[in-house]
């Protein structure tokens, strides 16, 4: 017995040993196959950029996940190193050409979305992550008329009784005080109020706390920083769908304003579907639900499980509810990038005296009584005014992540190059907005460059590159709104206040991560200013 044990242990051991070895092979026979096959036979093997890139997606892993959202400046660093098309994973080639923006935007495109990214800010369900044009286009068919010009003409004296609001409580709270008001926080405060009360009739009054502090946004940018996490990773998604609603809480106690108004949002879609809803009974106009549900949308595009994801903040699951992080549903699109816009506005206008002057002049002459605000035409049609916006859309850049998209059928033909069908293609707003073939100093705040023909430096029209909202089928859905708000918000704060920057550097504007908005140094304050 004991021999015929001492005898089989071994060979036991061997044949394992052997399965394992096997094993190992098998894997490293269909690692170097795919290696090679990725560096030599794929359609993207011909272009340019880092080898171990193009074998595999664990290089953008790094730069985004471990490094924390610096893939953008690799970006920057391989276009130098390989030109202005790079292959930076195996799937997809970046572009760094500001001329490819009339390919990628194209108003008669009809590309897809990266696949991949679908579950990356938790609403797959949305517009906004809908990956297949068709049905995108379906889809925002029915939402697109909300955010009309015209219907955001109807809210414009609301978004001014705000900003009035804003300058009325810095005047008499923080003027002469020597206490610094922290302008992110006033103007998310500000925008969050507007949305929640155009969207869902439910405003929710930030504007009223204290230190204008927006608990929502505050864990909702947080949660930002594990988008590329959840990108990369999307079985941690499923993951964190499983945790009991009280787990978030008590490991983020802000979560509970999140939840709280998530149920909200569940409600008020029930309501209006069971025809028992009042929440537009205070306001002229319908919350974005009912337009959604009255719309010529498929059944099926109108259960509640979707239409949630629609107005949403993007969020990650958890059981019965979400967590949320900021990105392309109605109310994180609609918060973050124009509040951020608003405050870095307000800096880059500060740090210059002269544009300051400037524009306090051109507000005088058409802003006589500083508490009644002209209409937003009025505004609009002021020349410098106009230029500040611009200015600060390009060199802000509300969403900091690269556009990727996809052409299913047909190649891509881009001066001699073609990319093929299937392949993911892409560019960054930040590369297109600071490209120095197209603009003069590009890292600085000139305003005047939209002045008079304002063009850029290859002769062609420089609004040809401002590509902040995007451009074609896939734009910003609420670029009116987000103007309305630049315009009214800069004209009201500068033509009541007298401010200045308090203790605030570039740090405090400028992107060192990009976590698909760009965010600046974690030590940073914010945009502080004390009032005069
Ligand atoms: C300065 C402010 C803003 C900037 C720079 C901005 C930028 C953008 C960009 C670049 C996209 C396209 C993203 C992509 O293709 O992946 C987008 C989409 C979107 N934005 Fe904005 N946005 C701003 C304000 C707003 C506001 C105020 C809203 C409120 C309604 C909003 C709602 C949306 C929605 C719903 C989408 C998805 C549209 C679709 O896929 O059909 N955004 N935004």
């Amino acid at each position: 017995m004991a021999f015929e044990q001492v005898e089989e242990s071994p060979r036991s051991l061997s044949s394992t040993a052997l399965r394992f070895i096997l094993l190992a092979t098998l894997l490293l026979l269909w690692g170097t196959s795919l290696a090679i096959y990725r560096l030599f036979f794929s359609p993207l093997s011909k272009f340019p950029g880092p080898k171990l890139a193009a074998v595999t997606g664990w290089v953008e892993t790094y730069h985004d996940v471990f490094r924390g959202g610096q893939l953008i400046f690799k970006l920057g660093e391989w276009h130098e190193e390989y030109g202005p098309i790079v292959r930076i994973n195996p799937w997809e080639v970046h572009i760094a050409d500001p001329d490819f923006v009339q390919v990628l935007f194209a108003s008669n495109s009809q590309f897809d979305k990266k696949i991949e990214w679908k579950y990356r800010t938790g609403i797959p369900h949305s517009s906004f992550d809908t990956i297949e044009h068709q049905h995108h286009r379906m889809r925002r068919s029915a939402v697109a008329p909300f955010f009309s010009k015209q219907k955001i003409l109807g809210i414009t004296d609301f978004i001014s009784q705000k900003a009035q609001r804003l300058c009325d409580r810095l005047e008499t709270e923080f003027a002469g005080s020597g206490r610094p008001a922290i302008l992110n926080n006033c103007f998310t405060a500000m925008t969050f109020d507007v949305i929640t009360h155009y969207a869902f009739a439910r405003s929710f009054e930030y504007m009223e706390d204290p230190n204008f502090e927006a608990p929502f946004t505050n864990a909702a940018k947080e949660l930002a920083t594990t988008l590329h996490t959840m990108g990369h990773f999307p079985w941690l998604l499923s993951l964190l769908q499983g945790l009991p609603q009280k787990w978030s809480v008590a490991m983020n106690p802000a979560m509970g304003a999140i939840f709280g108004f998530h149920g909200e949002i569940e409600d008020q879609i029930r309501a209006i579907k069971s025809g028992s809803n009042d929440a537009h009974k205070d306001v002229e106009h319908k919350t974005v639900f009912s337009e959604l549900l009255n719309s010529d949308l498929p059944t099926e595009e109108k259960a509640v499980e979707r239409l949630k994801h629609e107005g949403k903040p993007t969020h990650l699951h958890t059981q019965n509810t979400t967590l949320t992080c900021p990105g392309g549903s109605i109310v994180a699109g609609g918060v973050e990038t124009t509040s951020t816009a608003l405050s870095k506005a307000t800096f880059y206008v500060l740090e210059n005296p002269a544009i300051a002057t400037r524009l306090r002049a051109e507000l005088d002459s058409v802003f006589p009584d500083p508490r009644i605000t002209p209409s937003l035409a009025t505004l609009e049609a002021l020349p410098y005014l106009s230029a500040i916006v611009n200015e600060t859309l390009r060199i802000t850049i509300g969403i900091s992540s690269r556009t990727a998209r996809k052409s299913r059928k047909a190649p891509i033909i881009f001066k001699d190059i073609i990319i093929p069908a299937g392949a993911d293609f892409s560019m960054t707003a930040y590369y297109t907005h600071t490209d120095p073939r197209i603009w003069d100093k590009p890292h600085e705040f000139v305003p005047e460059r939209w002045l008079g023909k304002a063009l850029a430096k290859n002769d062609e029209p420089l609004s040809k590159y401002l590509v902040a909202f995007s451009k074609g089928p896939r734009m910003c859905l609420g670029i009116n709104l987000a103007r309305a708000e630049l315009y009214i918000g800069m004209a009201v704060v500068f033509r009541r206040l007298e401010l200045e920057l308090f203790e605030t550097g570039r740090a405090a504007v400028e992107m060192k991560a990009d976590y698909f908005i760009p965010f600046p140094d974690r030590a940073t304050k914010g945009v502080r200013v004390l009032v005069k």
